[in-house]
C-alpha cells in the first residue's frame, strides 16, 4: 500500500496553509478554489461577499415596502462547520468529496475553500487511514464496499482556548457511515481498526488533536438516503457543545444543525430584537430547538413550544435545555410531530411565530393556518376547540403521539393560559425562491404585512442566502397624509 505522509503534518500541510491564507485575507472576494470547475458544492467565484442573488432580494423587499433591508457579511473562506460528504474511489486512491453536479461521479475536494480548515485536515487523516488500513470505499452499483459517507462537524466552542483563537482551532466529530448492520456484523474489524487509526493520529494524544469524537452510522439500504437509524458514539467526548444565540447548544449527529455557525449566531442575535420580552413563542420546524432556548434566556420569554419532525433531535434539546441558566423562568415544550398537521393548534396562546423551514418552503396548511389565525384571532380559538386548554379532552392520535414524546419544562411561575394568536411572524428561509412564493401568498389577503427584513451570507460562492422576515399580523398602518389646505375658490 502507499502510505502518504504522517498526519502530524496536517497542521502545517500546504492545504491548510493556503486555506488560513485565505481567511485572513481582505480586499479579494474571489474563490480562488482549484475544485470550483468541477466541484458542485460553490456556483460563483467572484464577489463573495455580495452573493449573485442578493440584487433580487434587496428589490423584492424594497417592492414589498421593506425600505431598510440590510445585508450582513462575514467570513467567506472557511465557513462551513458541517459538511456531508461520499466515500467512493479505491482503497489506494479514495475520493472524498461531492458529487458532480447532475451524477453520482464524486469529486475530490481536499483543498475546499469553504470548508473549516480542520474538516480538510480531518479528510485528509481519513484518506490516511483508508489507505493504510485497506478499506474499501463503497460502489454504489454493486452496493459493495465499507465506508460510504463522512460527515464531519466542527465545534468552536472550547472555553480553556482563549476567543480569538476559537475558531480555527475548532475540533471535528467524525461519523462514518458505514455499510453494515451494526457493531458486530462483517467488517467490524476493519472498522474498529479504522477509528483507532483516526483517534490514535488526531485524537487528544496526538500531536495535532485535530478530532473531537467519533461515531458511527450503520446504513446497509441501496436507497440514496445517507444515514440509517442506527447511531452508535465510540471514542471523544459524546456531548458536542456549541455556543450560539447567548446559549449553550449540544447537537448529536444526527440531528440538523447548521452549516455557518457564524452567521447563525449573527441572524440570532438580529432575531432576538423582534421578540419582545415575556413573549410565548412558537417555534416551528424546530431541529433542536436552538431558536426557542435561545429566545427563552434572551429574551425572557413565558413560553416557548418548539416542534420538530425529526425524532433524533430530541436529545439534544433535552442536553441544552439542561445547560440553559437556572435564572429561566420559561415554560419550554419540545414536539415530535410534522408542523403541517392541524398547525393552528400550535399557534394558540402565541404572540410569536417563527418557522425556519427546510429550502421548499412551508407546506400550504401552514401558510393557511397562518392567514386564517392573522385574520380572525380569537375566534379560531372557539371554532377549533381551544385544544391546549382541553388536554383531557384530546383524541387526535397526532396530537397524542406528539404529546408522548414531547419533552416539557415547566415554568415557576404560574402564567395564565391565554387564548393569544400571534401578532408577528418571523420567517428564516435558506430557500429565496419558495420564500417569494409563500411571502406573495401571505401577503397577499393583507392578512400579514412585511415590517423588516435582512439576509445573512451563509453559503458565500452558492447561489443560496438567508433570509429574516419580519412580519406583522393584518395591514400596514401608512403614514397618515398630511392635510393640505384647502384652496379656497
Ligand atoms: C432549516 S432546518 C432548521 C432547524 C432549526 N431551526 C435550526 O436552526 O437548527 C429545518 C428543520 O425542519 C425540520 N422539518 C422538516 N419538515 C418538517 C415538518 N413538516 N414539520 C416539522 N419539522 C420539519 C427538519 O427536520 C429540520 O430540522
Amino acid at each position: 500500500f502507499t502510505c502518504r505522509s504522517p498526519p502530524s503534518l496536517s497542521r502545517t500541510n500546504p492545504n491548510q496553509k493556503s486555506l488560513l491564507q485565505g481567511i485572513s485575507s481582505s480586499g479579494n472576494n474571489a474563490l480562488q478554489c482549484q475544485h470550483f470547475q468541477s466541484c458542485s458544492g460553490c456556483s460563483h467565484e467572484l464577489g463573495l461577499d455580495r452573493p449573485a442573488v442578493l440584487q433580487d432580494v434587496s428589490s423584492f423587499f424594497q417592492e414589498h415596502g421593506v425600505h431598510d433591508f440590510s445585508f450582513d457579511g462575514g467570513r467567506l473562506w472557511g465557513w462551513r462547520c458541517r459538511a456531508k460528504l461520499a466515500v467512493r474511489g479505491t482503497p489506494d486512491s479514495p475520493l472524498i468529496g461531492l458529487y458532480q453536479e447532475g451524477s453520482h461521479n464524486v469529486v475530490d475536494i481536499p483543498l475546499c475553500k469553504a470548508h473549516h480548515p480542520n474538516i480538510n485536515a480531518a479528510v485528509d487523516l481519513l484518506k490516511q487511514g483508508i489507505t493504510t488500513l485497506s478499506v474499501q470505499p463503497y460502489d454504489e452499483d454493486s452496493g459493495v464496499g465499507d465506508l460510504r459517507y463522512v460527515q464531519m462537524a466542527v465545534t468552536t466552542y472550547n472555553t480553556s482556548v482563549p476567543f480569538a483563537e476559537r475558531y480555527l482551532k475548532g475540533k471535528v466529530q467524525v461519523s462514518l457511515v458505514w455499510n453494515s448492520r451494526n457493531e458486530q456484523s462483517r467488517g467490524a474489524e476493519k472498522l474498529n481498526s479504522l477509528m483507532e487509526f483516526l483517534w490514535r493520529n488526531g485524537g487528544p494524544n496526538s500531536n495535532i488533536h485535530l478530532i473531537h469524537s467519533i461515531w458511527v452510522n450503520f446504513q446497509t439500504s441501496s436507497s440514496n438516503i445517507i444515514f440509517g437509524n442506527r447511531w452508535r458514539h465510540f471514542f471523544g467526548e459524546r456531548d458536542f457543545w456549541e455556543h450560539v444565540g447567548g446559549v449553550d447548544i449540544s447537537l448529536d449527529p444526527s440531528s440538523f444543525g447548521q452549516a455557518n455557525t457564524q452567521a447563525f449566531d449573527s441572524l440570532l442575535r438580529k432575531l432576538q430584537k423582534y421578540v419582545p420580552y415575556g413573549s410565548s413563542v412558537t417555534d416551528l420546524y424546530a431541529g433542536a430547538g436552538i431558536i426557542g432556548l435561545s429566545l427563552a434566556a434572551i429574551r425572557k420569554c413565558r413560553s416557548v413550544k418548539c416542534v420538530e419532525i425529526n425524532k433524533e433531535s430530541k436529545q439534544s434539546f433535552e442536553k441544552s435545555l439542561s445547560r440553559l441558566p437556572k435564572t429561566v423562568d420559561t415554560s419550554i415544550s419540545w414536539h415530535n410531530t410534522d408542523a403541517s398537521i392541524e398547525p393552528l393548534h400550535w399557534f394558540e396562546g402565541s404572540d410569536v411565530v417563527v418557522v425556519d423551514p427546510p429550502r421548499k418552503g412551508l407546506e400550504p396548511s401552514l401558510v393557511d393556518a397562518l392567514k386564517a389565525a392573522a385574520f380572525s384571532g380569537g375566534k379560531i380559538s372557539k371554532s377549533a376547540g381551544s385544544s391546549l386548554l382541553k388536554l383531557k379532552e384530546e383524541k387526535r392520535p397526532w396530537i397524542l403521539r406528539a404529546r408522548k414524546a414531547a419533552v416539557q419544562m415547566d415554568s415557576k411561575t404560574a402564567w395564565d393560559r391565554s387564548e393569544t394568536w400571534p401578532q408577528t411572524l418571523i420567517y428564516i428561509s435558506c430557500g429565496w425562491e419558495s420564500f417569494k412564493e409563500d411571502c406573495r401568498s401571505l401577503l397577499a389577503d393583507k392578512s400579514w404585512h412585511l415590517e423588516k427584513a435582512h439576509a445573512f451570507n451563509f453559503f458565500p460562492g452558492t447561489q443560496s442566502i438567508e433570509v429574516l422576515a419580519v412580519f406583522k399580523c393584518g395591514r400596514r398602518v401608512g403614514h397618515k397624509k398630511k392635510k393640505g389646505k384647502r384652496k379656497t375658490l
